[in-house]
């Protein structure tokens, strides 16, 4: 890091965590740069009992934050997003050096998260609600009021975004927060974000920022002070977390995984659909939950189709992201390197075609493509989170359909044509929560609600409008000049 990076020096959050000030934590964990395997410091990590005390802590806080004017709140998270701008490209090398991200992938994800806290500063001015009908001289009013305290539990994947996607509009709505990133990337999915708040004038306690294991997030989802759980990661994490949060009453909001489908028609563009499902499959090594899982191709440009990916894959340079321009990183760790190397072996063991890569160096997988996969292979109902291409063949547009739904999953589709109205009307018949024609599955702006079906979420959507209706609840108001005289 050379002298000019300031946001986040390394002294500053060195075995620290962020409760309103930088303390030592219950134990410090290696932050760790997959490319390499070097030591770039150790951040503090939380444990159960620093939860319950912070989240005290945090609701505590939440009242008074609650009670400012609305302007008060909009003006932090503008400034958080202007010191974000300011240190866009050090919060980039972090996203780069800590989750083996591209550099294109750091800057997009830098670039969506500065948008949405711009979004989010215009939440404090919205309208808070509605006025009812009601009898004559009563006011009936309809208003969301902050929920409390909202826990946030983010993945290591799109670290930064993923945690600001709830933290923005939650602390814009009026709500604290306690964020527990994913440890393998607590700086740039924890410390930035403390950053960022802590020098936009954020009052000390509205932001807990407490790194921990899964057992951390589980004392979140139990804790009485907090009333909301906004969970991105696993599905089966995500069960955990919805089974306690209901448990313990609380609202709870489920961002999880996905078996999505790239559906490429027989009449579309094909260096077009190529670069797309590059693009869906190998953007972050296949580490995205909209990642397009499945590629369904129709049968009379399936050959080509195969041929010219597997062309792409080989084309593909794979390498440290710090060290000149590679479109394929390392994978965050050696647990999920081996586990998408298990599925390409037992693909293969069940009759897929390995046209190209399957091998590794470290944690760089090569971007490899399995073809003729049918839906009795493993690798077309797992979701593999790597960098594998799985390609299936079908034959009519029906046949498509059935394959895309055949998944508990249902999180984003997409489909390629040059008959618009074709895909459409394919579309519609899709179980997904994020559909586009003419595009991959990996796609997010931000200003759209963002949700899955089935195993991919609870229904909840984030984003957009989604979050006024999300990280608020309603109240209703009523107003009358006189208590009325009852009968009795
Ligand atoms: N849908 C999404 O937006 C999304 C995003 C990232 C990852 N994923 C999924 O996550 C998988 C791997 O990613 P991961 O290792 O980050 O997933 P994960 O579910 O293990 O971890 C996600 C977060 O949840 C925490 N956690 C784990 N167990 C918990 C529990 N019982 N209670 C509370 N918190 C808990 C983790 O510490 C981490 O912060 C992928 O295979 C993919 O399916 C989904
Ligand atoms: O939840 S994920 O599908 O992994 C995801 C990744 C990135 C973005 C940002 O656009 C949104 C969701």
């Amino acid at each position: 890091m050379s002298q000019s990076h300031t946001l986040l020096p390394t002294a500053l959050w060195q075995e620290r965590l962020f409760t309103g000030e930088w303390r030592a934590g219950a134990s410090t964990s290696a932050v760790v740069e997959p490319a390499t395997g070097a030591e770039l410091g150790r951040v503090a990590l939380a444990d159960p009992a620093l939860i319950a005390s912070q989240a005290a802590a945090a609701a505590q806080a939440q009242k008074a934050w609650a009670a400012l004017p609305y302007d008060e709140r909009a003006k932090v998270l503008r400034k958080a997003a202007c010191l974000a701008e300011d240190h866009a490209d050090e919060i980039a090398s972090w996203v780069v050096r800590e989750s083996g991200s591209i550099q294109m992938k750091a800057g997009f994800e830098v670039a969506v998260t500065i948008k949405a806290l711009h979004e989010a500063s215009g939440l404090p001015s919205r309208s808070a609600g509605e006025v009812l009908p009601s009898e004559p001289g009563r006011l009936s009013l309809a208003r969301r009021r902050p929920l409390g305290v909202v826990g946030v539990i983010a993945p290591f994947n799109f670290p930064l975004y993923l945690a600001m996607r709830a933290v923005a509009p939650s602390l814009a709505l009026g709500n604290a927060v306690v964020l527990k990133p994913d440890p393998r990337t607590a700086v740039c999915g924890g410390v930035a974000i403390a950053r960022l708040f802590e020098l936009a004038g954020l009052p000390a306690g509205v932001l807990q920022v407490l790194p921990g294991d899964g057992a951390v997030g589980a004392a979140i989802t139990s804790d009485p002070h907090i009333a909301m759980i906004h969970f991105t990661g696993s599905t089966a994490a995500g069960r955990k977390v919805g089974e306690a949060a209901s448990r313990n009453l609380k609202k709870v909001s489920l961002e999880l995984g996905g078996k999505n489908s790239l559906i490429v028609l027989d009449d579309a563009d094909l260096d077009l659909a190529i670069a797309n499902t590059a693009w869906g499959v190998y953007l972050h090594q296949g580490q995205i939950c909209m990642s397009a899982g499945r590629v369904l191709v129709q049968r009379g440009i399936y050959d080509s189709f195969v041929q010219q990916l597997t062309a792409k894959a080989r084309s593909l340079k794979v390498g440290n992201p710090l060290q000149g321009e590679v479109q394929i990183g390392p994978l965050i760790n050696a647990a999920q390197r081996d586990r998408a190397l298990r599925v390409i072996e037992s693909a293969t063991q069940a009759g897929a075609v390995l046209e190209v890569g399957g091998t590794h160096e470290g944690l760089f997988l090569a971007p490899t493509v399995l073809s003729g996969v049918t839906p009795e292979n493993p690798a077309f109902h797992e979701e593999i989170f790597g960098p594998v291409a799985v390609v299936i063949p079908f034959d009519t547009d029906a046949d498509a359909a059935r394959l895309a739904n055949d998944t508990e999953y249902g999180l984003s589709m997409a489909i390629l044509s040059r008959d618009v109205g074709r895909a459409l009307q394919l579309g519609e018949s899709l179980h997904t929560g994020l559909l586009h024609i003419n595009d991959q599955t990996v796609n997010d702006e931000v200003v759209n609600p963002f949700g899955g079906v089935g195993a991919s979420g609870n229904g909840s959507s984030i984003g957009g409008s989604a979050n006024w209706e999300e990280f608020t609840q309603w109240q209703w108001l009523t107003v009358k000049g006189q208590a009325p005289a009852y009968p009795f």
